[in-house]
């Protein structure tokens, strides 16, 4: 733990330029992690604070009416529903103790509607998280798109609609999920060092999109001299910090990493807690995550095009066993961070 500044690029990426779809890929393949400056690329930041407010609400609101709607209750459906704390263990081969924190899970919604239960004062803003999770998804879209330009697929093998089509949101089901996250603060922070917010871990899907807020630090990210680095919340503060010109960041998980033969990369990354001489006065964090997943049955093999071409000559890298579907890497990853916790009873 070393508590520096890991010196992540901020892109514009508003005008979707050649040069622009480089930049990207240079950058997720350096760092794996982004910042794509909030200006004008469709998510408003007044829809993110809202989102926020309506998180602080949610996770302030009784066991009772969170517990309702828990991810282990058959009718949430797998890997949905609100997490207690310590539910998920995203780094299980070293934590004793689940993650100190809260979340709620929502997965794809069908025809603007939740596809599972949602606790009251979720289920008042249904409309506006669909929105919302629909914004996300877009720009999700946009930046894939600059993906497969920055990465020149050929046209033979779908040009820069390469990864738009294997997202496309009509053609069928993935494992993307839209995720609200709390981590309250601790009187008395635990004494075993092994105990964090969330574990060391890569993300499972395409890209995630992560919301911040001000004052609310603690995410860090593996550098590849093997130190952790801490993520700011706004990488080029301004004296008179506002929060509609916070970037947003942009992580590169697995499946990117796996297209691309590991030219992107999926880092590993967790959320610590305050210092010791910090936690007396810190704020609880909350944050927002949109895992963008590809088609459940979309196939995990390197992307034609001479970038990739060239990085697996360079790196020597091979593709070896026989093809994944992105459902299948889900359900392993899955498996991994729940363990017994979560018994996804009668849930496919
Ligand atoms: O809360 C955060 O900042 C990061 C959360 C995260 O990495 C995850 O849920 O995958
Ligand atoms: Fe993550």
């Amino acid at each position: 733990m070393n508590g520096d500044s890991a010196n992540i690029p901020v892109i514009d990426i508003s005008s979707p330029t050649v040069e622009v779809a480089k930049a990207l890929v240079n950058a997720s393949s350096t760092y794996g992690f982004v910042f794509v400056k909030n200006n004008d690329i469709g998510i408003p930041p007044q829809d993110i604070s809202d989102m926020f407010e309506l998180s602080k609400t949610f996770f302030q609101s009784p066991v009772e009416i969170k517990e309702e709607c828990s991810i282990n209750s058959a009718k949430s459906g797998k890997n949905r529903g609100w997490l207690s704390m310590h539910t998920e263990t995203l780094d299980p081969s070293n934590q004793k103790k689940g993650d100190y924190k809260e979340a709620f899970n929502f997965g794809e919604f069908v025809n603007g509607k939740a596809d599972q239960p949602l606790p009251g004062p979720l289920a008042a803003r249904e409309d506006d998280i669909g929105q919302f999770i629909d914004k996300c998804h877009n720009l999700c879209i946009k930046i894939l798109d600059l993906f497969a330009i920055g990465l020149e697929i050929p046209e033979s093998a779908g040009g820069p609609s390469f990864f738009t089509t294997r997202h496309d949101r009509s053609k069928g089901p993935s494992g993307s999920v839209f995720r609200l996250l709390y981590y309250p603060t601790l009187p008395f922070l635990p004494t075993d060092p092994l105990d964090i917010r969330a574990g060391a871990h890569s993300d499972y899907g395409s890209i995630t999109l992560l919301f911040q807020l001000p004052g609310q630090p603690g995410l860090e990210i593996l550098t590849p001299s093997n130190t952790w680095a801490s993520v700011p919340v706004d990488p080029s503060p301004s004296s008179n910090p506002n929060p509609s010109s916070i970037p947003i960041l942009v992580n590169i998980g697995d499946l990117l990493s796996y297209w691309t033969a590991g030219l992107l990369k999926s880092t590993v990354h967790r959320v610590i807690f305050p210092y010791a001489e910090e936690n007396k006065g810190a704020q609880d964090r909350y944050s927002i995550a949109y895992f963008c997943h590809p088609l459940d049955d979309a196939t995990l093999v390197p992307v034609p095009g001479p970038v990739v071409e060239e990085h697996v000559k360079r790196a020597g890298e091979e593709m070896n066993g026989a093809p994944m579907t992105a459902r299948e890497h889900l359900n392993a990853r899955l498996e991994a961070t729940y363990g017994a916790k979560v018994k996804f009873e009668g849930s496919g």
